[in-house]
């Protein structure tokens, strides 16, 4: 009934208009919404870092009291004390983690959840044009992978790098305490490591962009083909999805390994510099003692160990960077679905409660979908009177399927407008709206759940009673009185274990059920036999006599059974 997809979504205009210094302070603003309630627990988590952070940068000095005042000194009792020491801020260290760690996944999660089902409610808002010209693969990445990569830089990444400051700032203080003339040896040794790393991280951050794209392309592609598996087995296509993924892979492949080789270099140049410093705090050290330097053995030992134990946090804050670079794409990928603009929200005039039967009026109704060259149709002129069964029919791509559309407001109309008993649709809540006009579609969409649970999914509520009756009319109980568990038998995922024309059924009493004031089948019998869909019809005559029942069919149906037929567009040949 839709248009093909069309090439993967641009960015929307309104993403494309605002700046980006501002698109991204927004976007920060709408992440620390979701940072801010959870400020508490990160506050504790910071607190504990803190300790952490004492009790790790504890263990050099007393190393060196360890070794000057116990070993040196043959001094049992400070070797036993210092070690007695060291051994309980080591288990305080433990306890201190696992505690910090409880409190931050917990609080890490929240904040990722809250996000993952704020742009799920946002994509829900979302019109079917979007859906037409994005695909599945690269959305679901936009709310998997993505909104992961902000959330752990938000929360994981801010938390570390504060954790590695305060490690870092206090491990230099001390090695400046320890030997000031060793600390200059570092900080130059520092610089060289500074200078290659920013002529390796460019290199780096270009190929993990290309790498993320890559394994997007991929994702994208599996989420199209497992859906369409039968029809690639129909068209004998196996070995050409295979080579096409083959590609896709190849692609991967070269881009992550050129990615990881880079990234290994970067990562092991600062380890060489490492292993280089602490033999030159050992070679200069002992030629300064040599040479009369009051440096001590001790001190020498501390200095080493600091140097190691500043070595994980400059890591996690050189890695910040490259993973700054990774999570602003990912940043811009999240924006892009945020700007995606929902129809616009009318406050309406109809909250709820049932909608007055009237009829329903069309005056020059014209409708535009995104991206399209041309209108799908313009200038239409309808009325059907309330209660009226109406036939509408009309060639392929005339804009039928579009038409109901905008009846149900999943779409805006480019000019004119609708009314229902005199209520123009843009007045009324859209949730009343969808409740009292119902749509059956050709596509008949069912969900993992029992068949009572399908028929239940726009009146969760309703009574056993009334399902059943539905169940009745749609022709459901035919078939669900030859399964197993009948009305409560489970279907699997989308209904892929019943025939289209019982998935239809289904959806037939999924509408029934609604009771509406307008109730339109688009196709939504096609797959049922002559015979099983005129019952079909004639059941929803009678059990919602006074509906207005719009059919939408291609097939040669009988006039006489209908109060009216409309050619669509009017003025077409029938
Ligand atoms: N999301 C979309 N984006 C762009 N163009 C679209 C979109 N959906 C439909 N169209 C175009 O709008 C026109 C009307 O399509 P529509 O699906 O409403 O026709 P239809 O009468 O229901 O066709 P059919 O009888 O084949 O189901 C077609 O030219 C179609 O290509």
């Amino acid at each position: 009934m839709k248009a093909d997809a069309l090439p993967v979504a641009p960015q929307s205009p309104a993403a494309a208009a605002a700046p980006a210094a501002q698109r991204l302070s927004d976007l920060y603003r709408w992440a620390a919404g979701f940072v801010r309630p959870e400020r508490a627990a990160l506050g504790r988590v910071l607190l504990l870092s803190l300790l952490a952070v004492l009790a790790g940068l504890a263990q050099p000095l007393l190393t060196r009291t360890l070794i000057d005042d116990g070993i040196l000194a043959r001094d049992a009792g400070t070797v036993l004390a210092t070690g007695g020491w060291m051994v309980a801020l080591a288990l305080a260290a433990l306890a201190i983690g696992f505690t910090c760690r409880r409190i931050h996944v917990g609080a890490s999660a929240r904040i990722l959840h809250g996000m993952r089902e704020a742009l799920f409610a946002h994509v829900l808002r979302l019109p079917p044009d979007y859906f037409a010209r994005t695909r599945q693969g690269d959305l679901l990445a936009r709310l998997e992978g993505d909104l992961g990569e902000v959330q752990r830089f938000a929360v994981d990444a801010l938390l570390s790098a504060i954790n590695s400051l305060l490690t870092l700032v206090g491990t230099v203080l001390l090695l400046a305490l320890l030997s000031p003339k060793l600390a200059l040896l570092l900080a130059l040794l520092m610089a060289v490591n500074a200078a290659v790393l920013s002529w390796v991280r460019p290199r780096i951050e270009a190929l993990s962009r290309q790498s993320r794209d890559a394994g997007v392309e991929v994702s994208s592609f599996l989420v199209e083909k497992v859906g369409a598996v039968r029809c690639i087995q129909t068209h004998v296509a196996e070995s050409r999805e295979l080579s096409r993924l083959g590609g896709l892979h190849a692609t991967v492949r070269e881009r992550l390994l050129a990615a990881q080789l880079w990234g290994y270099l970067g990562g092991a140049f600062p380890n060489l510099l490492l292993s280089l410093a602490v033999i030159g705090i050992f070679v200069v050290g002992s030629l300064s003692m040599l040479a009369g330097d009051p440096l001590t053995l001790g001190t020498l030992v501390a200095f080493a160990t600091c140097v190691q134990r500043a070595s994980a946090p400059l890591h996690a804050l050189m890695g910040l960077y490259l993973q700054w670079q990774r999570v602003k794409v990912a940043l811009g990928r999240v924006d892009e679905l945020r700007a995606v603009p929902p129809p616009p929200e009318v406050a309406g005039d109809l909250l709820d409660g049932a909608l007055p039967a009237g009829d329903l009026v069309v005056r020059d109704l014209a409708c535009t979908h995104a991206g399209a060259p041309r209108a799908a149709f313009s200038g239409l002129n309808l009325t059907i009177p309330a209660g009226a069964r109406v036939w509408l029919r009309g060639p392929s791509g005339s804009g039928k399927s579009t038409f109901i559309d905008l009846l149900q407001r999943l779409i805006e109309p480019s000019a004119g407008w609708v009314s229902l008993a005199c209520i123009d649709l843009r007045g009324i809540d859209r949730a009343a709206l969808r409740r009292h006009l119902v749509v059956v579609s050709q596509e008949a969409v069912l969900f993992t759940g029992t068949l009572a649970d399908n028929i239940r999914y726009g009146r969760p509520d309703a009574s056993e009673a009334d399902v059943t009756a539905v169940a009745r009319a749609a022709g459901v109980d035919d078939f669900a009185a030859r399964l197993p568990d009948g009305l409560a038998t489970r279907v699997g995922p989308r209904g892929a274990s019943l025939s289209g024309g019982e998935r239809q059924r289904v959806a037939l009493a999924r509408a029934l059920l609604m009771k509406p004031a307008v109730l339109v089948i688009d196709e939504g019998t096609s797959s049922l036999d002559g015979a099983l869909e005129a019952r079909a019809l004639a059941a929803v005559d009678a059990l919602l006599p006074r509906t207005t029942r719009i059919v939408v069919s291609h097939r040669a149906l009988d006039p006489a059974q209908f109060d009216q037929v409309i050619d669509f567009p009017p003025g077409a040949p029938a």
